[in-house]
């Protein structure tokens, strides 16, 4: 024998106030819908809800289309049941509600709700009175309405009162209701407008301007950089972008206040816009998007992602002729918002040729975009770490060499990805070591006069695995440039790795490490400095080492080169052998 299921519905309750709904303010929403429905389904137009307060009681009536005490029994006495769907099941796409379980929330605030209910469908239908309770009993008797429509009672729980009180009934009418196409009033007043302002009508374009600034005011708080209007067709959607008038990070959430069928969906609801697009925040009202059964968020189904890939595009666009008809006000957005172009343009073409042309970037000839450099350099070198580039580029801007810094966020792949906007561009990254191929070498007699001084020097930093080398090069300030090939960079960290290694792990490491033993950091010390020059003259052993031990420390901390423990060791003792000395021959330095 088949039998029916039973429902507890306290268990339901339970299960609808604390997992599906995030606050039991949500009543007066399903209630407000319920009303806005049947005004839908009794024809449209010119409806009322009229919500009252007050006597200990909340009272929402709607002049809609009513039950019949048929309808009584099936729809509302059936949980999961609802009259907005069609012969299939689904939701038909004119009302609010969809799944047959919003009435019962008004159990998140109240034991008891009644329903009193006149079907307009027949002249002769009889009102009725339909009185649910938590429990699951619920009775019908006759009375209630003389006009066709429904009116809603519900008494609150202990300690629900709040949640009935007129200023919460108002607030909340007002924020869930003010855009209805109804007329709602709360205790005789309307709040219920003119519908979205973005589709108010306005004599000017200008004034138009101020009165989406003024409610972006009153809405956000913030008085928006510009105003965007936006439409989806294929989703019912209408709306408007109101760009930060400030930098957020790009990892804020996009909170966006979303209506559907003109009834507030919720006040931040993410996921409308792609991820890039965090310096907008956007009102919309789509007519097609679906909620989730909780009706707080944006159901993700392909109408969704599809919406959200034409609002990208829409935002796009704007940007694009943001930058062909008013320069001057995308320089400014790109001041604020660097970080979001930036990661737009790793994907986007056309947001990569924006970056190029407005974008400034650091370089070694001071900041400007990667198309002015462009103009100036073949080649676009770049360091892939802001260290990199303070330490180098100097020099290389010295010899001629171009380099941009590509160690800010997202700048090294953007670099990188350049030759998609402009085939011709070779991006490289700078190869320290090869600088010196730059650099001028000393005239051969003075280089043949400088071998002992150079043997000496060498033996000084032998210990510490680099090369000494001697060349001529600007700028002339600079006594000496310690260069690490990145290949001499990882043998470095292996070299450390060795020490710190047990036996078979450093056999299997030092086997790595002669590999690539010819390419050793690079000591260069440059001719052209006065002081590097007297050093070269000296000729005492013992103070060659020093003075060598010296500049290379110098070296190193001037090019913010991690220190190793060998390094500080010999920067000490570099630096007091030179007090000493400076001590016991006061004379010599003048
Ligand atoms: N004010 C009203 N006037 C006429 N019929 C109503 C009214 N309120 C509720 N009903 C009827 O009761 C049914 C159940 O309402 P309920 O709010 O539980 O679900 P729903 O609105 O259909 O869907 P959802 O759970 O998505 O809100 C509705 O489908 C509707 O037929």
């Amino acid at each position: 024998m088949e039998q029916a299921f039973q429902v507890d519905l306290r268990g339901v309750v339970d299960l609808l106030s604390r997992h599906l709904y995030s606050s039991p303010r949500v009543y007066l929403r399903e209630l407000l819908q319920n009303a806005v429905d049947a005004i839908t389904a009794r024809g449209g137009a010119g409806g009322t809800v009229r919500i009252e307060t007050g006597g200990g009681r909340l009272r929402v009536h709607d002049d809609g289309v009513g039950l019949t005490e048929d309808e009584v029994h099936r729809l509302l006495a059936t949980i999961g049941r609802s009259s907005k769907r069609d012969e299939l099941g689904f939701a038909r796409h004119d009302f609010l509600g969809q799944f047959g379980i919003g009435l019962l929330s008004a159990f998140l605030v109240a034991d008891e709700i009644e329903v009193e209910t006149r079907s307009a469908r027949s002249a002769d239908a009889a009102a009725v009175r339909w009185t649910g309770l938590a429990d699951g009993r619920y009775r019908v008797e006759p009375g209630g309405r003389d006009e066709p429509g429904t009116t809603v009672t519900l008494r609150p729980r202990p300690g629900s009162a709040e949640l009935l009180e007129p200023a919460v009934v108002g607030e909340l009418a007002r924020a869930y209701g003010s855009l209805l196409p109804v007329t709602v009033t709360v205790d005789g007043v309307e709040i219920t407008g003119d519908g979205a302002p973005w589709l108010a009508a306005h004599p000017d374009p200008a004034r138009r301007r101020r009165a989406l600034d003024a409610y972006c005011r009153e809405l956000f708080g913030f008085e928006p950089y510009d105003v965007i209007d936006l439409d989806v067709p294929e989703a019912g959607l209408t709306g408007v972008a109101f760009v930060l008038p400030h930098a957020v990070s790009p990892t804020a959430r996009g909170a966006h206040r979303v209506y559907l069928k003109r009834m507030l969906l919720a006040e931040s609801v993410e996921g409308l816009l792609p991820d890039w697009a965090f310096f907008v925040r956007c009102v919309v009202d789509a007519g097609e998007l679906r909620p989730t059964a909780s009706r707080e968020a944006l159901y993700e189904d392909e109408l969704l992602e599809s919406a959200r890939r034409a609002l990208g595009e829409r935002l796009r666009q704007w940007l694009v002729r943001l930058a062909e008809t008013d320069p001057v006000r995308l320089r400014g957005f790109l001041r604020l918002h660097r970080l979001g172009v930036k990661a737009m343009a790793l994907h986007d073409d056309e947001m990569l040729r924006i970056v190029d042309r407005w974008l400034e970037f650091e370089t070694s000839a001071g900041p400007m975009t990667l198309a002015e450099f462009r103009r100036r350099h073949a080649e676009v070198r770049y360091t892939a770490s802001v260290e990199e580039f303070r330490r180098l580029s100097a020099v290389a801007g010295a010899q001629g060499v171009g380099l941009v810094n590509g160690g800010y966020v997202h700048d090294t792949e953007i670099i990188e990805r350049l030759p998609d906007i402009d085939p011709d561009v070779v991006p490289r990254r700078l190869e320290p070591a090869e600088l010196t191929t730059h650099f001028g070498v000393v005239d051969p007699a003075a280089e043949l006069a400088l071998r002992p001084f150079l043997a000496a020097a060498q033996r000084a930093v032998e210990r510490l695995g680099c090369e000494v080398v001697i060349r001529d090069f600007d700028p002339a300030s600079l006594p000496a440039l310690y260069l690490t090939s990145r290949a001499a960079q990882h043998q470095q960290e292996l070299s450390q790795a060795r020490e710190m290694a047990d036996d078979l792990w450093s056999d299997v490491l030092g086997a790595l490490n002669s590999a690539v033993e010819s390419d050793r950091p690079q000591l260069v010390l440059n001719h052209r400095n006065p002081l590097t020059r007297r050093v070269t003259a000296l000729t005492e052993d013992g103070l060659i080492e020093l003075a060598v031990q010296g500049l290379y420390g110098q070296a190193l901390l001037l090019g913010q080169h991690p220190l190793r423990a060998a390094d500080t060791a010999v920067l000490n003792r570099s630096f007091l052998g030179l007090l000493d000395w400076a001590v016991h021959n006061p004379e010599a330095g003048s």
